[in-house]
């Protein structure tokens, strides 16, 4: 399992192990150099095989410290090494300074200048060491127009030119995924403004990944990561295994991150996400997955609704009713033959259609904004525990089932309990959280603000997106991130989003099913994993006909 660690979390570590006696600052700086020089050979091994011209960018803290460790390795390889610092090297601190002097004994450290950077020779890599986890404001013009990706353009062959960012391409916080701007810089819809352009072909950090390298625009930016390990490992404390109490403090990152593409390879019985998923085993009864009930909305608008509970039948729930308005049951009852169909006008009696063995709800998709959506949440969240299940049905709040409560989001917060998941896209939550969305757009971490939001409202709470983040009440944080070699563009789709309701609900329903927020990330991760598995072309129903392909791949 991997910690996404903060910038404060990992000067902690760094702190912990210096203190300990263990490793030097030092020490620490040499292995973080080398992690990135192994890096750069693996990734490009012709690379290694000759001498090349590098141009190496230092900061003015560690960041640039772990520069002039690069420029000496690659100098000891034959390399021709050009090294500019930004900053000035009576400041640098005792660690960085000492690599500084170091490298000075063999080779020069020019002081900052943007012209004279990009006249000089043609490098075949720029190492970017000028900011790492230490970036504290919007990265300086004259360091920006270096690290733009056009200023390769000044060099011939400039697409060949390949830039490493040592632990983060400077500009991006590595928190929470954003680049600080200049206040009065704001973004110009043609050009990416300057610190946002500074993408990199490879970012190596260290130790662990960083939470920015996952949200908002850290994929964009760092392109390709690589994880190199500076000996902290038996120092990080390690809760490891999926299922522990929830850490408050550190979020974990959905994984595995590098199974799926387009043939599927079987994961070892056993492992996460086949451990956490229900099992069939002879014998079974169908009530032993649980019975799921969707609403859908009225005449025309069922089709969201269908797919949701389409996607809760193959993701697992032993029956799946579809529950509409009674004009609504034939364009219904036309369209479906696994998923059970039942219609229901008034919320009041929700009892008619559903007895005490449903374990799980799902509501929103496709269901319409009103009084009477209100009053099926409402209902719906009212049942208490029913005979074959210790615990309440779950209830998934997604789309029109959360926006009805635009208008005082605290009658929904007062009746939530701990089996309710909230999934808004992002305009859903800036309708029940608005204040909240707020804080994301001024660059508050994703995390951290869907963590206040699951304590607001006392549920777990899902903000989907390229990078979705579940979170529950006491403060664990998963984050799942849609990038680097799991990219799924596809799902970009209208009614994915349905399914996704779906597939949760169908995986909660089950009497044996995880904790919420595991089987909330196991259904998201499916969810992806299907539109890889799909590919081009893929629309929201390919998505739950996709799963057993998938399942069967997870050993189930
Ligand atoms: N922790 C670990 O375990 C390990 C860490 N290691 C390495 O250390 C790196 C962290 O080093 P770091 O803390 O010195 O921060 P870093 O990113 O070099 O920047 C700080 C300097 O930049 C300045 N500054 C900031 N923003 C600015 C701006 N916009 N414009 C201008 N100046 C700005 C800031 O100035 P200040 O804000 O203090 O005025 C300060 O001088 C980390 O990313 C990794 O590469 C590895 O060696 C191995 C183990
Ligand atoms: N570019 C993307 N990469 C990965 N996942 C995406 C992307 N765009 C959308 N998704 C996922 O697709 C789903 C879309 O949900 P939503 O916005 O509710 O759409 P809809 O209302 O059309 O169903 C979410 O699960 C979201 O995380
Ligand atoms: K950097």
């Amino acid at each position: 399992m991997t910690e996404l660690l903060t910038a404060n979390q990992m000067r902690a570590l760094e702190s912990a192990a210096i203190e300990s006696g263990k490793v030097t600052g030092l020490e620490l700086m040499e292995r973080a150099g080398q992690g990135v020089v192994d890096a750069l050979c693996n990734n490009w091994p012709e690379l290694a095989e000759t001498a090349h011209r590098a141009l190496v960018l230092c900061g003015p803290g560690n960041n640039g410290g772990d520069g002039f460790v690069i420029a000496r390795l690659l100098a000891d390889r034959g390399w021709q090494v050009d090294v500019f610092l930004y900053g000035k090297a009576e400041k640098l601190p005792p660690d960085a300074r000492a690599n500084h002097d170091r490298w000075i004994e063999t080779g020069e450290a020019h002081q900052w200048d943007v012209d004279l950077i990009l006249s000089g020779a043609r490098p075949d890599v720029i190492v970017d060491a000028v900011f790492g986890i230490g970036l504290t404001r919007p990265l300086p013009g004259e360091v920006a127009r270096v690290l733009d990706h056009h200023a390769r353009e000044s060099w011939k062959n400039w697409m060949r030119i390949r830039k490493v960012a040592v632990d983060c391409p400077s500009g991006l916080n590595l928190d929470n995924g954003h680049v600080p701007l200049e206040p009065d810089m704001e973004a110009p819809a043609s050009e990416p403004p300057p610190g946002r352009s500074n993408i990199a072909d490879l970012t190596v950090t260290f130790h662990t990944p960083k939470p920015g390298h996952y949200l908002e625009l850290g994929p964009l930016m760092s392109r390709h990561l690589a994880v190199a390990d500076i000996g902290l490992r038996g120092d990080a404390m390690e809760r490891g295994i999926i299922g522990l109490p929830a850490d408050p403090e550190r979020a974990r990152l959905t994984e595995p991150k590098h199974f799926g593409a387009a043939g599927l390879t079987a994961l070892e019985p056993g492992t996460w996400p086949s451990s956490v998923l229900p099992k069939r085993r002879g014998g079974a009864h169908k009530y032993d997955f649980g019975h799921l009930i969707v609403f859908a909305g009225g005449v025309g608008r069922g089709g969201a609704g269908r797919m949701a509970a389409r996607a809760g039948l193959r993701a697992g729930a032993g029956l799946v009713t579809l529950v509409c308005p009674k004009a609504a049951l034939m364009e219904n009852a036309m369209q479906l033959n696994a998923v059970m169909l039942r219609g229901l006008d008034d919320p009041n009696l929700l009892g008619e259609v559903a007895d005490d063995r449903v374990s799980g709800f799902c509501l929103g998709p496709g269901l319409g904004v009103g009084t009477r959506t209100r009053a099926l949440v409402q209902a719906a969240l009212a049942r208490k525990a029913g005979e074959r299940d210790w615990r309440r049905p779950v209830v998934v709040l997604d789309a029109d089932a959360l926006t009805s409560f635009a208008d005082d989001p605290e009658t929904l917060f007062a009746e939530v309990h701990e089996r309710t998941i909230l999934t808004p896209h992002e305009g859903e939550f800036a309708r029940l959280f608005p204040d909240l969305a707020e804080a994301v757009r001024g660059a508050k971490s994703k995390i951290d603000v869907v963590r206040e939001a699951a304590a607001r409202a006392g549920c777990v709470v899902l903000l989907k997106g390229a990078d979705t983040v579940i979170t529950n009440p006491e403060g664990a944080a998963c984050l799942h991130a849609a990038a680097y070699d799991r990219a799924a563009p596809w799902l970009a789709t209208a009614g994915a989003g349905d399914v996704l309701a779906g597939m949760i609900a169908g995986l909660a329903a089950s009497p044996v099913s995880a904790d919420l927020i595991v089987a909330a990330e196991a259904a998201v991760w499916l969810h992806v994993e299907c539109a890889r598995s799909f590919g081009p072309g893929l629309i929201a129903e390919d998505l739950p006909e996709e799963l057993p392909k998938v399942l069967r791949a997870l050993s189930l």
